[in-house]
């Protein structure tokens, strides 16, 4: 985490593509990603569900590869923070020197602490080249599969911060629905921002409500506090849904004098993070507001792992075990675990590769039909006449739009 940067995110997306009568792997689907859109001058803080959907290109023009990637850049592009706020740059106080100085051939201690990430380092987003589109999960750009470069901006702490840690006061607040982690997730921004030298730390309670609620007073937050709250369940601050006035939530920031506020969500509050970050910069406040996206569906397209998500696999094989017990033990039995994942099968397709006792797996990205001769029935009916038993396990949202035709319509599709 760098103090200077209000958002950065720089990993790849790689979804395991074993097969075993997986009937779809998950590809990246939804992106979400919180960045500054530098095209627009206006450099907001922009909330966006980013399809994948490409521009479109005419693939006979030579020059298509070009034109891809100029549009990649310029939606993946995150303008740096003095283009949004007036601040000025100083040396970092983040210290790297906790890290094993590196020896120089003689035996002597290097006296540079080269370790910090460079404001041009790049990650690769696609690291397969797939020589044709049939290849196993192949996502192609063009018809012939060519190989097309995509970089992302690599996160980590950079030289020089924009902030003074000493008279830093920062923010934590948790909104929306549980997921696991939250409690690490602030007890690790604590303990970073306390490691760049930022004293005034304090936890928002209850989401959003706390900025309006009188009531909910804030948490001072330090090392001490927060030392074994990851031992625990929940979030430490509390969370909360419903509405919230976003200038209401800016007058509080305003009255709290908070320098950056990181809010941890999932799309409403992200959403409510850009309005909050439109207004600050509406009455030229310099607040940094940092998105720290939560979900167990490790769906976000720039992130390696969502955090929580670790925690439903291995969760989810509990069921998964017992229910291969019960379809094991009955004759002709049929274990049907259904897990989390409205619009995504990231967990149902890990829990299912590393469970290795499901036989079929159902997830949204990928349609299959249950009739006919392919269908997911012929493939249960054989494996009962072939092994005795079956276990399937589903993710909520698979084969939704084969329940309900019209679902896009009453949106639940995005
Ligand atoms: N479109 C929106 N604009 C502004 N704030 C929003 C919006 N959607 C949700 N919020 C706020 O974000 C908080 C969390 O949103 P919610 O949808 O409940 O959870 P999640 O962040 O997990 O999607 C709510 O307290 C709500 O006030
Ligand atoms: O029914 P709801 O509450 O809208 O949410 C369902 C979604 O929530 C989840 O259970 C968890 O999603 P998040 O972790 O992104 O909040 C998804 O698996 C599911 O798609």
């Amino acid at each position: 985490m760098a103090l200077k940067s209000a958002v950065g995110y720089a990993c790849s997306i790689t979804s395991g593509q074993k097969h075993l009568g997986c009937f779809g792997v998950p590809r990246c689907n939804r992106l979400q990603c919180v960045g500054y859109d530098k095209k627009s001058k206006a450099c907001e803080l922009v909330t966006r569900a980013i399809s994948m959907d490409r521009p479109q290109l005419d693939f006979s023009n030579p020059d298509w590869k070009e034109q891809f990637q100029e549009d990649f850049n310029r939606r993946f592009n995150l303008p740096h923070l003095t283009d949004v706020i007036d601040v000025e740059p100083k040396p970092t106080t983040f210290s790297l020197k906790s890290r094993a100085p590196l020896e120089n051939v003689n035996g002597s201690m290097q006296e540079s602490w080269n370790g910090y990430v460079n404001d041009d380092d790049r990650a690769l987003l696609k690291v397969i080249k797939f020589a044709s589109p049939t290849s196993a999960g192949a996502d192609c750009i063009d018809p012939d599969c060519t190989w097309v470069e995509q970089w992302v901006h690599r996160a980590g702490p950079r030289k020089q911060i924009y902030f003074e840690p000493q008279y830093v006061k920062a923010g934590i607040v948790t909104c929306g629905g549980l997921c696991p982690g939250l409690n690490d997730v602030i007890r690790q921004i604590v303990l970073t921002l306390e490691k760049y030298g930022v004293k005034n730390i304090v936890g928002i309670q209850h989401g959003f409500r706390g900025f309006f609620e009188n009531h909910l007073g804030e948490v001072l937050l330090n090392r001490h506090v927060v030392q074994n709250i990851n031992l625990a369940g929940g979030s430490f601050l509390g969370v909360s849904r419903g509405g919230a006035n976003i200038s209401d939530i800016v007058d509080s920031i305003q009255a709290r004098r908070l320098d950056m506020l990181f809010v941890l969500g999932g799309n409403g509050t992200h959403a409510g993070a850009n309005l909050i970050h439109e207004e600050c910069r509406k009455r030229k406040l310099k607040v940094s507001i940092v998105g720290v996206p939560k979900t167990i569906d490790n769906d976000i397209l720039l992130m390696d792992k969502t955090f929580g998500f670790d925690t439903a696999v291995e969760a989810a094989q509990r069921a998964i075990n017992s229910a291969y017990i019960e379809a094991h033990s009955a004759f002709h039995g049929i274990g049907l675990v259904k897990l989390m994942g409205r619009s995504s099968g990231f967990i149902t397709m890990h829990a299912s590769l590393s469970s290795g006792q499901v036989d079929i797996c159902l997830i949204p990205e990928v349609p299959f039909t249950l009739d006919g001769p392919n269908g997911v029935l012929r493939h249960l009916e054989h494996l009962i006449e072939t092994k005795g038993f079956a276990l399937i396990c589903v993710a909520e949202g698979a084969g939704q739009v084969r329940l309900l035709p019209d679902i896009k319509q009453i949106g639940f599709l995005v």
